[in-house]
Parts: C-alpha cells; structure tokens; sequence
C-alpha cells in the first residue's frame, strides 16, 4: 500500500469501534483513553487544573529515572496493521522525542496484569516524532493483532494514536447471517469511480450514518456514464438480504442502484461472470431499501451502481460465509 494510503483504512483502535487503552504506567497529567477518542484533538489556553494544564490526550510526568512510558491499546477488532499514527497535537514542549510500537495476537480476554507479562513483537522500530504533529508510519506486515502497546521516549504527551488497517475477526464467531460487507466483519471497499466528497468505506461503517458526511458522495457526473463502488466481502457467503440506505441524501441520491455478486473465481471486470443480487431499482431520497435477495450463487465480491451518481449512506449485505 503505497504511503499515506493507510489514512483510508478504518482506525481499529478508535473507541467508536470498541477499542480501549487498557493500561498505562503512568497518566500523570492526562489520562491514557483519550488516545482511541474519536474526532481531533481539541485545547483550550486558558484551562488548567490542580495537577496541571489541561490536554486531550494521554500525558505523562516528567521523569527523573531511566525508563520509558508506554500505554496499551486493545483493538477494538483484531486486525493487520497497514499504518500508524502518532498524533502530538497540542503538545508542543512536552511530545516524547521518539516512540515505537509493539503487537501482541492473543486469544481471549487477558487482565492487564497478563498483558504486561506476554511476549510482545515489535512492530514500528524506535522513530522520531515531531510535536503538535500527525506523524504517520506506514507499516508493511501482515501479522494479525489483538493488542498494540505504545512505547514513548523517555515521557510526554500524544494526543491520539491511529492504528488502521484490516479487520480480521474470529471467523468462529460470523455464523449465521452476518454483515458480510461491514468493516468489523472484514469487508472492505476495492474499488471505487469517484469518492470526490465522501469515502466509500463509510458505506459498510458501523451503525447508522448521522448526517451526509457520514456515507460516500461523488460529484456530480456530467458523461452519461454512472458511478459505482466494489466491496470484498468477509469471506464468500450466499447473500439472504440488502440494505441501500440513501439517508441524509435528499437532493442528491441516486435515481436508481443495481447490485451484482462476483463469485470467488469470477472477474471484477468482466460482466459475464456477475450474479444479479438487485436488478436495477428505483431509489428514493433519505430511504432505507431494503430488499430480498434469492441468488443461489455464493459471491465473494459485491458491486453497488448507482445511476447516474449520487450519495449513499449504508451497504449492508446479509448472508451467510459459505
Ligand atoms: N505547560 C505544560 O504543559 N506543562 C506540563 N504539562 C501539563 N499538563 O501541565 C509539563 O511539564 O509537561
């Protein structure tokens, strides 16, 4: 994946999805869970308290013995790591000078006490950060991981930390009909004609979007031809049922939407090898459709078109891994 690239990928540490920092030496001067807090870090001059200038970010004291700090995160879904944010927004004086990063793959659910004991990997070597900056590191691996632990030199503050990459949940637990297209269960976005608005990936998010920036949005097209985003599912399923929710989307959603399946030894490009799931359908503004889907066939990739453009809120594709 080539540099900044990552940025797209979702963040599986981010609270929204259930991450939680589990455990830090020492949170002196600002606590260790908001380093998974959704949205910027924010900050306010004036605001201090009894210990200190207040931040929006984790902050440890200044230290007068070897050492290091470090927190550790628990992803909330296991995944591979594509990329790192270390972000010291705010932290000016006081953002550790260098950081690493480890990874830990265990199964269950361990105490902080065991997690301080187990054998950790590194996964980003010792850099330098730079302060009240995203300092970004692309990371090539394909490990799988449960738990990260944050390592700064010798102290400081980070304000957050932004693990994307891949989800890859315990495939034990998608039995059933599940989301075969949302992140958390492993989907994701392949491709896509235009996200001049708004990410595709938001469209297999979690739960409901709340407003238009929330789903994905192109532009307006102007060439007769029609947008579309292709999405490789969990796994290959046998798909039972479709949401295409245009909400939020009043004067600008899709007049009509199509969904096809791609079956594991199909091609993405060649239409001979599509399974219909959705015949071309009228779509309505702000609507959730739904609809059922009788295919036969298991797919293991889904293209959504929508005619000509427009924006969608949600893609959820229900089904069983096969
Ligand atoms: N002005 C500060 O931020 N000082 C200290 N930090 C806090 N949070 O007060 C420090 O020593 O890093």
């Amino acid at each position: 994946m080539p540099d900044q690239d990552f940025l797209q990928l979702p963040d599986l540490a981010c609270r929204d999805l259930g991450g939680s920092v589990v455990y830090a030496n020492d949170e002196f001067f600002a606590e260790r869970e908001n380093l998974v807090a959704p949205g910027p870090p924010v900050f306010d001059s004036s605001e201090f308290g009894h210990k200190g200038k207040v931040y929006d970010g984790w902050e440890t004291r200044r230290r007068r013995e070897e050492g290091h700090d470090f927190a550790i995160v628990r992803l909330g879904v296991p995944g591979v790591v594509h990329g790192l944010v270390i972000d010291t927004a705010w932290f000016k004086g006081n953002y550790p000078p260098f950081a690493s990063v480890d990874g830990l793959c265990v199964e269950g659910y361990p105490t902080p006490q065991e997690l301080l004991d187990a054998k950790w990997e590194p996964i980003l070597d010792r850099v330098p950060l730079e302060g009240d900056t995203a300092n970004t590191f692309a990371v090539d691996d394909d490990r799988r991981w449960t738990h990260l632990r944050l390592n700064i030199f010798p102290d400081g503050g980070v304000a957050r930390f932004r693990v994307h990459g891949k989800a890859k949940p315990d495939p034990a637990f998608l039995t059933g009909t599940v989301d075969l297209a949302a992140l958390e269960n492993g989907g994701d976005v392949v491709a896509c004609s235009d996200q001049f608005y708004g990410s595709p990936r938001n469209i297999i998010g979690l739960g409901r979007a709340r407003h238009m920036g929330e789903g994905w949005e192109n532009a307006r097209r102007r060439d007769g031809g029609n947008d579309y985003v292709v999405v490789e599912l969990a796994g290959e399923g046998l798909v039972e049922h479709v949401e295409i929710d245009t909400s939020y989307f009043i004067g600008n959603a899709p007049g009509a939407a199509r969904l096809v399946g791609i079956p594991a030894d199909g091609d993405l490009a060649d239409e001979s090898s599509w399974v219909e799931l959705v015949p071309r359908t009228r779509l309505l503004p702000d609507c959730r459709h739904r609809f059922r889907v009788d295919a036969g066939t298991p797919v293991r990739h889904v293209r959504l078109d929508v005619y000509p453009d427009g924006g969608i809120a949600r893609l959820r594709v229900h089904g069983r891994l096969t």
